[in-house]
C-alpha cells in the first residue's frame, strides 16, 4: 500500500492507495497537531511499504513525522517545492518558499491541463498560475472561509455554510449574524477568485483552465463563474506526478483527476472585465 499525507494547516488529510491496482483503499483527515503520534486515526503502517508527503507545516513537524515513518516505512517521498519540476518553472524569487501544496496543485494542474489556474480552498485560499509553457507565474493567498469566521469574533466560528444551500440564497443580505457573517466571507470568497482570474487572465493574454481543490472547494465552487472543475485529490495528484510507483501514475494517470474545463473565451473575459469596471 501507498501512504500519501497532505498536511495542511488545518487538516492532515491522508489516502490509502493499493500500489498494484492503484485503486484508493481508504482516506481520512485528523487536525493538524504539533506532534505525531500514530493514533487510531493513522493508518497501520505494517500494510505501507511508501509514503509520499506534502506538509505546510513547521519544519519540525514534519521532520518528525518523517523520523517516525522511516523507522517503519521503507520508502519515504518528502515533496519540496524546487526551482523547476516536470516542465513547470517556479515563479517564486525563492522558489523554496513556495507553499509545498500549492507547488503540488501547479504540478498536477499542469500535468492535466497544461497552463491552468489552481485554488486551493484550504486554511488560506491560493490562487496560483501556470502558463500554456509552463512558466509558474506566483500566486494570490487570502485567508480561507474559517479564517475569515474566526477573525470576526462573532461567535459563528462552528456555524459553516451549507455546502448545499442555494448559491443565491447566499447573495441575498443577512437578516440575522450568522447569515450576514456566512454570506458576507463568501462573496469576498468567490468575488476575489472571479475578479483574480479576470485580471491574470487579460494581463497574460490567455484563457486558463480553472481547477478547485481544498476542504471548502465544494462551498467555492457553486460561486465560482469561471468554468472550473473541482479535484479533491489535486494535490495527491501533484505527489502522485512528483513520485509516480503504481503502473497507471507512470504513465501520468492522477488518481480522481477531472476531465479539464473548457474555459471561456479570453474576449469573454475580458468583457466581463470592462463591464464591472462600469459599476
Ligand atoms: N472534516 C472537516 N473538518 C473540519 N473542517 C473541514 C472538514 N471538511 C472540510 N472542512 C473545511 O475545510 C477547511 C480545511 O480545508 P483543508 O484544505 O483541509 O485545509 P488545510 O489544507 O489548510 O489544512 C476547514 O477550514 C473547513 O472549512
Ligand atoms: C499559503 C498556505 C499557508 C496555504 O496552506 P493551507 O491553506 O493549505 O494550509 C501554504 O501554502 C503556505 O504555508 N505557503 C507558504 C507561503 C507561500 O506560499 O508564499
Ligand atoms: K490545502
Amino acid at each position: 500500500m501507498i501512504l500519501d499525507l497532505d498536511i495542511g494547516n488545518t487538516l492532515s488529510k491522508w489516502r490509502l492507495k493499493d500500489a498494484e491496482s492503484s485503486e484508493i483503499r481508504s482516506r481520512g483527515a485528523v487536525w493538524t497537531r504539533e506532534e505525531w503520534r500514530p493514533g487510531a486515526d493513522i493508518p497501520n503502517l505494517d500494510v505501507v511499504e511508501a509514503v509520499r508527503i506534502s506538509s505546510v507545516a513547521r519544519a519540525t513537524v514534519l521532520e518528525e513525522t518523517v523520523a517516525l515513518l522511516r523507522r517503519q516505512v521503507r520508502q519515504v517521498y518528502v515533496a519540496r517545492s524546487t526551482p523547476e519540476a516536470l516542465g513547470v518553472i517556479n515563479g517564486y524569487e525563492e522558489p523554496g518558499r513556495l507553499g509545498v501544496d500549492r507547488w503540488m496543485g501547479a504540478l498536477a494542474g499542469y500535468q492535466l491541463a497544461g497552463g491552468c489556474c489552481a485554488v486551493d480552498c484550504g486554511s488560506a485560499i491560493t490562487i496560483d498560475f501556470v502558463l500554456p509553457g509552463g512558466v509558474h507565474l506566483g500566486g494570490f493567498i487570502v485567508p480561507g472561509l474559517r479564517l475569515m469566521k474566526e477573525s470576526l469574533k462573532l461567535g459563528t466560528r462552528n456555524v459553516a455554510i451549507d455546502p448545499e444551500s442555494e448559491a443565491d440564497a447566499l447573495l441575498e443580505p443577512g437578516r440575522r449574524t450568522v447569515d450576514a457573517v456566512n454570506h458576507g466571507i463568501y462573496m469576498a470568497a468567490v468575488s476575489a477568485i472571479n475578479r483574480i482570474y479576470s485580471e491574470v487572465c487579460d494581463q497574460q493574454g490567455v484563457a486558463l483552465p480553472m481547477m478547485l481543490t481544498g476542504g471548502d472547494a465544494r462551498v467555492v465552487s457553486r460561486g465560482v463563474q469561471v468554468p472550473h472543475a473541482v479535484w479533491p485529490d489535486m494535490v495527491y495528484g501533484g505527489l502522485e506526478a512528483s513520485f509516480p510507483l503504481t503502473f497507471a501514475e507512470r504513465a501520468g494517470k492522477m488518481s480522481g483527476a477531472p476531465s479539464v474545463p473548457e474555459p471561456v473565451s479570453l474576449e469573454k473575459i475580458r468583457a466581463g472585465l470592462a463591464f464591472s469596471m462600469l459599476l
